[in-house]
């Protein structure tokens, strides 16, 4: 049986990659790795050669997250840093270990002291393994040179989006060059407007939560400092006690600008560490060649963002809502969707029958909004009752009050007939409307606020200030994203429209064989 968290002792870091690629198939979750110091060294005097030499483990712990994101990159994996600040040699995860796992044979009372002695968090049922690793050795983890440094406060910066094998690469080399202290700072919102899927990214209080918990459980004898940061350099160009800044190798100017500013202020410049890429082991298309925030944010896309709310509705036909903003690519969905056999109850073409002449809505909308709307032949002309209603919010909702309620008859109609077990239902204000309560999943598409301004101005001959009005009058890309389980971004080509579709609608067969 998979255990939840596993904590794996490491005598010799060379065998690494033999162990990474077992422990997968003993945890789920999280697994917590201490390093030992050396091998042959008995379990008894662990940490003792670890004390004033830290950062020497730097180049180990690259190599390890590595090594962790091409064996398990499922499992939240943390390089336990406890002991290298003090000489506590205690283990006090945050999460209680379920399975120890030894690289190498120890005596059984030699294990059962160091249970006993050097962990304070397992839990009752935990087990012990060992996985032998005698003559095993991966070159790629190497050897740590001595030239490295302690300075009192390190500090670093980032966006730190769904904490990853790089962030935590970052986030343990500043902990190893620092005696007492690091600052993080945390980008606010203002800063990743021009990120890949950044409408994707976490809020920055969920963010600083992780980085927190990860920094304290890897580490807890020295401080934290996390705090928001709104410019690119944040406290370290006014903090006189910072010492180094650890940044990636992509960002060292950034670093070197940071020192510039200090420099200005007559503050002492910063020691630059720069930390070379982790290598993505597996790129999919549109992704990154390092491991990134980005790539993960693409692998979002079609899988279950928000977890299911439990409706009383029937089972069958299971309904999928699709909602999206304006030009955000509703139609390729739902032309993918159709292709694989999903009727699509399309609303807004409801909406165009409902007020069509003898009609339901039809007098209505003209007492209303008056004869001017009427074309020559007597039909509702939508252009002009468009041009009325989407420039004034109040307008909208007098004619959304006369036809939502009729659309919505009309779509609780057809699902009840339909033999389908999945039908979607296409409506650009899905959740604004209340209808996401007779739907079973919520499925929205986004594409950047700029693009779609851009689609509305060539594809429907809009105005910019036309275009704009249109997209306020529907809920934002971010409140769309709040509300939906699943979401998809048709930006590119329909290739990968269809690639996020086919992805969705493979787990949806998963949920549904739940059912
Ligand atoms: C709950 C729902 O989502 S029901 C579906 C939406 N329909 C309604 O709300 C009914 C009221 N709307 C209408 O009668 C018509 O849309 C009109 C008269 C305002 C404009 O008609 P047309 O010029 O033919 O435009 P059309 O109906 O194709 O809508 C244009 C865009 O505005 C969106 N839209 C339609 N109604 C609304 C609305 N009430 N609020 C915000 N956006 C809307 C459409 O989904 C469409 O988006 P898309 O380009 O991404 O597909």
């Amino acid at each position: 049986m998979l255990a939840k968290t596993g904590l794996l002792i490491v005598s010799n870091p060379k065998h690494i990659n033999k162990l990474l690629s077992n422990v997968k198939e003993t945890v789920k979750h999280t697994l917590y790795i201490q390093l030992l110091t050396a091998l042959n060294e008995p379990l008894g005097s662990f940490y003792s050669h670890m004390f004033n030499t830290p950062p020497k483990l730097s180049r180990t712990i690259f190599g390890i997250y590595s090594q962790a994101t091409r064996h398990c990159n499922n499992l939240d994996v943390r390089v336990l840093l406890t002991g290298v600040k003090s000489n506590v040699p205690q283990i006090g995860t945050r999460n209680p270990i379920d399975v120890v796992i030894f690289d190498r044979k120890y005596s059984k009372a030699d294990i059962d002291n160091f249970m006993k002695c050097k962990l304070t968090n397992v839990s009752k049922q935990h087990r012990v393994l060992t996985v032998d690793c005698e003559n095993v050795e991966d070159p790629e983890v190497q050897d740590d040179s001595a030239d490295d440094q302690v300075y009192k406060h390190a500090c670093l910066g980032g966006t730190f989006d769904r904490l990853h094998a790089a962030h935590k690469v970052l986030l343990s080399y500043a902990i190893l060059h620092a005696s007492e202290k690091v600052t993080v700072g945390i980008t606010e919102e203002n800063m990743v407007h021009s990120k890949l899927l950044w409408e994707l990214i976490q809020d920055v209080d969920t963010r600083i939560a992780n980085v927190e918990q990860f920094v304290m459980d890897v580490c807890p004898e020295i401080s934290y400092n996390i705090c928001k940061i709104s410019d690119p350099f944040g406290p370290a160009v006014v903090d006189p006690t910072m010492d180094v800044i650890v940044v990636s190798v992509e960002t060292v100017r950034g670093g070197e600008k940071i020192n510039e500013i200090r420099k200005q202020k007559s503050l002492a410049e910063l020691v630059i560490v720069p930390i070379p890429f982790i290598d993505e082991p597996d790129p999919q298309a549109r992704e990154e060649t390092k491991v990134s925030s980005s790539n993960q944010r693409l692998r979002l896309l079609g899988t279950l963002l928000n977890p299911l709310e439990k409706k009383n509705i029937p089972n069958k036909p299971y309904v999928i809502g699709l909602t999206g903003g304006i030009a955000s690519g509703k139609s390729g969905v739902t032309s993918h969707l159709k292709n694989m056999g999903v009727p699509i109850i399309d609303c807004d073409k409801i909406g165009h029958q409902v007020y069509q002449k003898n009609a339901a809505c039809y007098q209505e909308v003209i007492s209303q909004f008056g004869k001017e709307i009427l074309n020559s032949d007597g039909e509702i002309d939508r252009r002009v009752l468009g041009n009325l209603v989407f420039e004034k919010p109040a307008e909208l909702t007098k004619l959304t009050d006369i036809v939502w309620p009729a659309i919505k008859d009309e779509v609780q109609r057809i699902i009840r007939k339909s033999e389908a077990r999945v039908v979607c239902v296409e409506a650009a204000i899905l959740t604004k409307a209340g209808w996401d309560a007779f739907c079973h999943e919520v499925w929205t598409t986004f594409v950047p606020e700029k693009e779609a301004i851009e689609r509305l101005k060539t594809r429907n001959n809009l105005t910019e200030e036309q275009a704009k009005s249109r997209m306020a009058a529907q809920p934002s890309n971010k409140e769309n994203i709040q509300q939906a389980n699943v979401v998809f971004c048709p930006l590119w080509e329909v290739e990968y429209t269809k690639m996020q579709v086919e992805k969705a609608w493979d787990l949806l067969q998963i949920r549904l064989s739940g059912l």
